[in-house]
C-alpha cells in the first residue's frame, strides 16, 4: 500500500465526536482547510465508508477503530485520539497499516482528579441519597453514615498521571493515601505504596480506579474484590467501564456491603446523547452516575484540541512521530531546502540497504537520515538535496515504493 504525496489543500481530515473547535482552528492555521466535522461517533460500517479518502482522522473514546476500518482507510496517514485512552483503537492494526496514532496523555488529568475528589466528599456525606430524597419531598437531616474526608484512607489503583495528581489533592484534605500499581512508582508527599491489590482493598475507606483498559485490568474489581473491601467502603471508577463488573457492584451496593459508589464509565455506553442509558446501577441512591465526563471541562477539551491537532499537523508537515503511541518515535528537525522522503516498512533485514542503494544509484546527496524500528515496523526518513524545480524526489519515491515490504511512503516538499 503506498501513499501519494499531496499538497495541503488536498489533505482530507475527518473529525468525529465533536472534538473541541480549538482543533479546527489549529489545523486551519496550519493551512489545512479540508476538514469534515461530525458531532457523533460512527459505526464500523459507516466508518469504513467515510474513511476511504481520509488522510487524518480525529476521534474521542467512543469510536472503535478496528482492523476492518484500517483496511478500508487506504489513504489514512494518522489518527488523533482527542483523549487519554487509546483502547478504542486497534493499535497493532494501525501500525501494520502504517497509520501513526497520537493522543493527549495529560491534558484532562486535572479535570478527572478534581471530579473524583468532589465525588469522594459527596459520597462520604451521603449527599447523593439526601439530594434524591429532597427532590422527592423528603428531609433527611441526620449525621448518620456521614463522615469527613480528613483522616480517611484513600486507596488509589493505578498511580499514573491521574492517580498521582489525585494523591496530592487528597492529601491536602488530610486523607491518608495508599496506592497499588504494577510498576514501581515514586510515592508523592506522604503516600505509601501497598504490595497487592487485595491489601489495598482491605485497608481503604475509599477505593478509586485509575488504570488503563488492558487484558489485565478487565473486570479486576468483581465480586471477590468487592467482598474484600471494608463494610461501608466507597468505590469510584473514572477509568474504563470494563474494569468493574457492574452487576457485582450493583449487588454489593444493594446488599449494603459497599456504602456508595461514583461511576463515570460503563461496559456499554450510549453512542450519542439521544440514546437511553441502561445500567443495573440505576435507582441506587448513594451511587453517583455520570456520563463519561471525567475529562469533560472547557479547559481540558480546549487544550486537548490544540495538543492533538498540533501533533497531527506536525506529523503531516515534518514527519515527526514523537509521542506517537503505536509507532517508532522519530523527532525530526525542520527540512528547509531539502525534500524529505518518509518510508514506513515491515521490519525485515536489508530494507535500509535497499533504500540507500536507490540513493547511491541516482547519485543523490543525502543531507540527513533517520531510522527507528520496533519489532514489526521500520520508519526511515531521508532528506535529499535537490534543486527546487527537480522532480527527482518523486522518482525516488516511486522506486522506494517498489521495495517489497513497503507499507507507506510519502514525500514532503
Ligand atoms: N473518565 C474519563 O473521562 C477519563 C479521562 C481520562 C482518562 N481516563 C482513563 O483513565 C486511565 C488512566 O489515566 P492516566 O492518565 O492516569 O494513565 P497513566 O498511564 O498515566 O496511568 C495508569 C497507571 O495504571 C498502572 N497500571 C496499569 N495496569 C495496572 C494494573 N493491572 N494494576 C495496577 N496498576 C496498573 C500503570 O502502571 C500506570 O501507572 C486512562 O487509561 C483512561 O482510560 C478516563
Ligand atoms: O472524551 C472522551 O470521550 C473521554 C475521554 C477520556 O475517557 C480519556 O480517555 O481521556
Amino acid at each position: 500500500m503506498t501513499q501519494v504525496s499531496l499538497a495541503k489543500d488536498r489533505i482530507k481530515i475527518l473529525l468525529l465526536e465533536g472534538v473541541h473547535e480549538s482543533a479546527v482552528n489549529v489545523l486551519k492555521q496550519q493551512g489545512y482547510d479540508s476538514i469534515e466535522y461530525v458531532k457523533t461517533s460512527l459505526s464500523e460500517e459507516e466508518l469504513c465508508e467515510r474513511v476511504k479518502d481520509v488522510h487524518f482522522l480525529g476521534i474521542r473514546s467512543r469510536t472503535q477503530l478496528t482492523e476492518k476500518v484500517f483496511a478500508a482507510a487506504e489513504k489514512l496517514i494518522g489518527v488523533g485520539c482527542f483523549c487519554i485512552g487509546t483502547n478504542q483503537v486497534d493499535l497493532a492494526a494501525a501500525r501494520r497499516h502504517g497509520v501513526v496514532v497520537f493522543n493527549a496523555p495529560f491534558s484532562n488529568t486535572r479535570s478527572v482528579a478534581e471530579l473524583v475528589l468532589a465525588e469522594i466528599i459527596m459520597l462520604l456525606r451521603r449527599v447523593p441519597e439526601k439530594n434524591a430524597a429532597a427532590h422527592r419531598g423528603g428531609w433527611d437531616k441526620s449525621a448518620n453514615g456521614s463522615f469527613e474526608a480528613r483522616g480517611k484512607v484513600l486507596g488509589i489503583v493505578g498511580y499514573g498521571h491521574i492517580g498521582s495528581q489525585l494523591s496530592i489533592l487528597a492529601e491536602q484534605l488530610g486523607m491518608q493515601v495508599r496506592f497499588y500499581d504494577i510498576e514501581t512508582k515514586l510515592p508523592l508527599g506522604n503516600a505509601l505504596s501497598v504490595g497487592s491489590l487485595d491489601a489495598l482493598l482491605e485497608q481503604a475507606d475509599v477505593v478509586t480506579l485509575h488504570v488503563p483498559e488492558t487484558a489485565q485490568t478487565q473486570w479486576m474489581i468483581s465480586a471477590p474484590q468487592l467482598a474484600k473491601m471494608k463494610k461501608g467502603a466507597l468505590l469510584v471508577n473514572a477509568s474504563r467501564g470494563t474494569v468493574v463488573n457492574i452487576e457485582d457492584l450493583a449487588a454489593s451496593l444493594r446488599s449494603g456491603h459497599l456504602g456508595g459508589a461514583a461511576i463515570d464509565v460503563f461496559p456499554v455506553e450510549p453512542s450519542s446523547n439521544n440514546d437511553v442509558f441502561e445500567s443495573p446501577l440505576r435507582g441506587i441512591d448513594n451511587c453517583i452516575l455520570t456520563p463519561h465526563v471525567g475529562g469533560s471541562t472547557q479547559e481540558a477539551q480546549e487544550n486537548i484540541g490544540i495538543e492533538v491537532a498540533g501533533k497531527l499537523a506536525h506529523y503531516s508537515d515534518n514527519g515527526s512521530t514523537l509521542s506517537a503511541v503505536n509507532f517508532p518515535e522519530v523527532s525530526l528537525p525542520a527540512h528547509h531546502g531539502a525534500r524529505r522522503l518518509l518510508h514506513i516498512h515491515q521490519n525485515r533485514p536489508g530494507m535500509l540497504t535497499k533504500i540507500n542503494q536507490i540513493m547511491a544509484e541516482q547519485n543523490i546527496n543525502v543531507s540527513g537520515q533517520y531510522l527507528q524500528t520496533d519489532s514489526e515496523v521500520g520508519y526511515v526518513v531521508i532528506d535529499v538535496d535537490t534543486p527546487e524545480e527537480s522532480t527527482i524526489a518523486d522518482d525516488l519515491l516511486e522506486q522506494m515504493r517498489a521495495i517489497e515490504g513497503t507499507i507507506r511512503a510519502r514525500v514532503l516538499y
